[in-house]
């Protein structure tokens, strides 16, 4: 697929709410040769990308929107009028937070989003949904925006959900493992058929189908990612009291190709702008349609997720001697996970804040993700490099498995810090080399290992830290062992 070659065929679309997943999204349907008109409310946002700046981190996007800017194919306004008139297939990404006062996904942007558009487009048109909402929205929407349109029936609505992940989001658009049409025509079909045909030539599997299947396909999928990584975190917990090694075990289940090493990793758990979400709504919107029962083990893969947190601060506080009270802890890592700067429910960022409450002084240094980290939590110390963060500390504690803090020396770290004590919060690192080097090392779900001693396990076997190649051993062809980054 020559993914620089204009087009002809192809219908304008727009993209409303250019947050990460609708900016990468408007970003990479110019790339594959689309008119592209970017919408959002957020008049900085937009004044970022008309002058050619990506608002969040994000690898490989920067470059993506410097080719599609260069292209002249893509344009970013706040006017909706523009954005009615603009095309005939219109792409709706805006947030679905959760609620504020319940554990259900807030519906109010999509509203807006789906009103604003439907109120003014008086031809036939698709508006395509792509946000993550829960089961019953879309066919809700349709009664919505055909009363409100004056096009009535002839504007019709379509669901294709997303599956991105951060810090993978320009490679998961341009080769998606699938993509999922929900839809309630044939028109509809060939629409997003038209749309994606690039994607479709490259063969991408595609799953046709209704509204609800596509709505319930996207929180299915994060449901299993969740629980999967809940599993592996409860094993942990029997770890913990039985003196078992978790990284052993994740390692040994991952062997067997039915249960694969993808997303198996223990640690700290799950977090961001979706996972933690999305599974509470799931919950909650299974409990309003009377099957809250089927999905009940999910407020126990929520609960498995919490726990984590707490007992990495008890960890720590372990380490620090019994209390956190003065004590100066090194908070590597702010955001959800490496390669991003997103801080939604950020396991890092939460451990951090806990360790702060309990009378810690706190050191926070993530490499992208600082700002957004002190606009949630501005009483937290934060230090640009990771030498700043590690002098004079008490405890380090890795939150977050950025490259910097996997590929750290101990020898180096060592010399900057008060105390020799290490928590991996996320099995990022190789014990044996911090041990070695004098450093006390716990971990979630492993033994306790005193300075000084290598391992239950001899180095190399463990699969740990950056000797071991992410996908070395891995079971499934091309895909990561529980070792390697979060992917
Ligand atoms: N972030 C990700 O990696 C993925 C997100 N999703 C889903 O996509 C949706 C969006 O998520 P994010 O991009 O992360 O959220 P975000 O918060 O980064 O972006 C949402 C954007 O929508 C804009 N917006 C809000 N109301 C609007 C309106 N009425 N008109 C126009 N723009 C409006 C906001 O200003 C913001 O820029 C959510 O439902 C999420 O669950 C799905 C797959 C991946
Ligand atoms: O709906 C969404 O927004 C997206 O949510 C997740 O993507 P994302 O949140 O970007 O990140 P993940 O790579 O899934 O990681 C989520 C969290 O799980 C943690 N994780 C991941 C894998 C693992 O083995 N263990 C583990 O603790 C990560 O550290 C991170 O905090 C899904 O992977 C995407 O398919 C989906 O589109």
């Amino acid at each position: 697929m020559d993914s620089t070659l204009p087009n002809p065929a192809a219908p304008k679309v727009t993209v409303v709410g250019t947050g990460y997943l609708g900016a990468t999204h408007a970003i990479c349907m110019a790339v594959l040769g689309f008119d592209v008109l970017g919408v959002d409310v957020d008049e900085r946002k937009v004044a970022q990308l008309r002058a050619g700046k990506v608002p969040f981190f994000e690898p490989g996007l920067p470059e993506k929107l410097d080719r599609a800017m260069a292209t002249g194919r893509l344009h970013f306004t706040t006017d909706f009028d523009e954005a009615a008139a603009f095309g005939d297939v219109h792409f709706v990404c805006v947030g679905t937070p959760q609620a504020t006062d319940s554990s259900a996904a807030e519906l109010k942007y999509v509203h807006a989003a789906f009103a604003s558009l439907a109120s003014r487009i008086d031809r036939k048109a698709l508006l395509v949904g792509k946000s993550t909402v829960p089961i019953g929205t879309a066919a809700r929407l349709t009664g919505m925006v055909q009363g409100l349109s004056p096009a009535g029936p002839e504007l019709e609505l379509a669901w294709n959900p997303e599956f991105l992940r951060e810090g993978f989001a320009v490679e998961d658009t341009l080769h998606p493992d699938r993509l999922v049409f929900g839809v309630a025509s044939e028109w509809a079909e060939s629409q997003l058929r038209r749309i994606f045909h690039p994607l479709l030539a490259d063969g991408t599997p595609l799953i046709v189908t209704d509204l609800a299947t596509a709505e319930l396909v996207k929180v299915a999928a994060n449901s299993f990612l969740a629980t999967k990584i809940s599993f592996i975190n409860a094993m942990a917990e029997v770890c913990e009291a039985t003196g078992a090694d978790v990284s052993l075990l994740a390692r040994a289940l991952s062997l067997d190709t039915r249960i694969g090493g993808r997303f198996l990793k223990p640690g700290l758990g799950f977090g961001g702008g979706c996972l933690p979400k999305d599974i509470r709504a799931f919950k909650h919107r299974a409990e309003e349609l009377g099957v809250g029962q089927a999905v009940r083990f999910l407020g126990e893969v929520d609960s498995i997720n919490n726990r984590r947190r707490t007992r990495s601060v008890d960890l720590i506080r372990e380490l620090a001697g019994g209390t956190l009270s003065g004590v100066k802890v090194a908070a590597l890592g702010a955001a959800f996970k490496p390669n991003s700067d997103d801080v939604r429910d950020a396991p890092a960022l939460d451990v951090a804040r806990l360790l702060y409450l309990e009378g810690a002084s706190v050191t926070v240094y993530d490499p992208e993700a600082n700002p957004n980290a002190h606009r949630t939590y501005p009483d937290l110390d934060y230090v640009g490099s990771l030498a700043e963060a590690v002098r004079h500390a008490d405890v380090v504690a890795l939150l977050t498995e950025w490259d910097e803090f996997r590929e750290a020396d101990p020898q180096d770290l060592g010399a900057l810090v008060a105390h020799r004590r290490i928590f991996d919060g996320r099995h990022a690192l190789n014990p044996d080399h911090y041990t070695a080097h004098g450093w006390e090392y716990r971990a979630l779900g492993r033994p306790y290992q005193p300075a000084g001693r290598s391992g239950a396990v001899a180095a190399g076997t463990t699969g740990h830290g950056p000797e071991a190649p992410a996908r070395t051993g891995a079971p499934e062809t091309g895909q990561e062992g529980p070792f390697s980054q979060s992917h």
